[in-house]
């Protein structure tokens, strides 16, 4: 996250870090949410077919053990990609991928569920949203050890498919917020776009999909976000059937 701040320790408690396997040790790749007790959303472009991962939940600092943090295994059997997922095109869409835990997570204060918006929801200009994820602090940088947040309000589809913003890069099954020196950046694919409803409850509106190929916090570049509220019947499917 790009000009973001340190976020409340455990204040987006359905954060997940993806790690995957190298010579033994596990190493933070993407960002997800936990939206059942043994089910993990996250971005398509996160997996890739030879990896083993883990999940790691109830995470915030990544320097330190906390005593809150759980990592649950993810068998390569459990991980469901959409299959309209092109790892040559990311403006074509569907960066969408659902992970099975190997177990269930225990919820407590710092483990929680992310709640999936109402179908087909799609917010207004400007709607007030926050990012939340371990990516790099700014272009080509390091990736932070406290969980980043920065506040994203949401450009519609009118104003991010504009010539001189994202033109046809950007689909109606994309949320763009941002846009201006805060956004998202590499290590925060698969990560939520948080925004609150009047009534108060948090709803996870984005999966954390692309920025510019120019940097990440390039004006009139918002962070792009897979649209949740596009795939809901997806999402049920493969809950149900899996
Ligand atoms: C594409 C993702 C793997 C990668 N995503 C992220 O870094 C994320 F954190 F924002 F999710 C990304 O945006 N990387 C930059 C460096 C990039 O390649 N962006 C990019 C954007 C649009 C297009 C286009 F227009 F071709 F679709 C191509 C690349």
């Amino acid at each position: 996250v790009v000009n973001g701040d340190d976020a409340v320790p455990y204040s987006w408690p359905w954060q997940i870090s993806l790690q995957y396997e190298r010579d033994g040790a596990f190493y933070h790749t993407c960002g997800g949410t936990l939206i059942t007790p043994i089910w993990v959303m996250t971005a398509a472009h996160c997996i890739s077919a030879s990896r083993t991962y883990e999940v790691v939940l109830g995470e915030y600092d990544m320097s330190k053990a906390e005593g809150s943090e759980q990592r649950i295994p993810v068998n390569p059997g459990d991980i469901f990609v959409h299959p309209g997922w092109n790892s040559g095109c990311v403006s074509c869409g569907d960066d969408i991928a659902l992970l099975k835990l190997s177990r269930s997570a225990e919820l407590s204060d710092t483990v929680q569920l992310g709640c999936l918006p109402p179908p087909d929801e799609v917010l207004p200009n400007g709607y007030p949203c926050y990012i939340s994820g371990w990516g790099r602090l700014y272009t080509g940088g390091p990736l932070p050890a406290k969980l980043q947040q920065a506040f994203l309000p949401v450009v519609d589809y009118a104003h991010c498919s504009q010539p001189d913003w994202w033109g046809s890069t950007v689909k109606t099954t994309m949320v763009c917020a941002g846009g201006d020196i805060k956004a998202g950046c590499n290590g925060d694919s698969g990560g939520p776009l948080n925004c609150q409803a009047p009534d108060g409850i948090w709803y996870v509106h984005g999966v954390t999909s692309f920025v510019s190929s120019r940097g990440c916090n390039t004006l009139q570049k918002p962070t792009v976000f897979t649209r949740v509220s596009a795939f809901e019947a997806w999402i049920k499917e493969i809950i149900t059937n899996n």
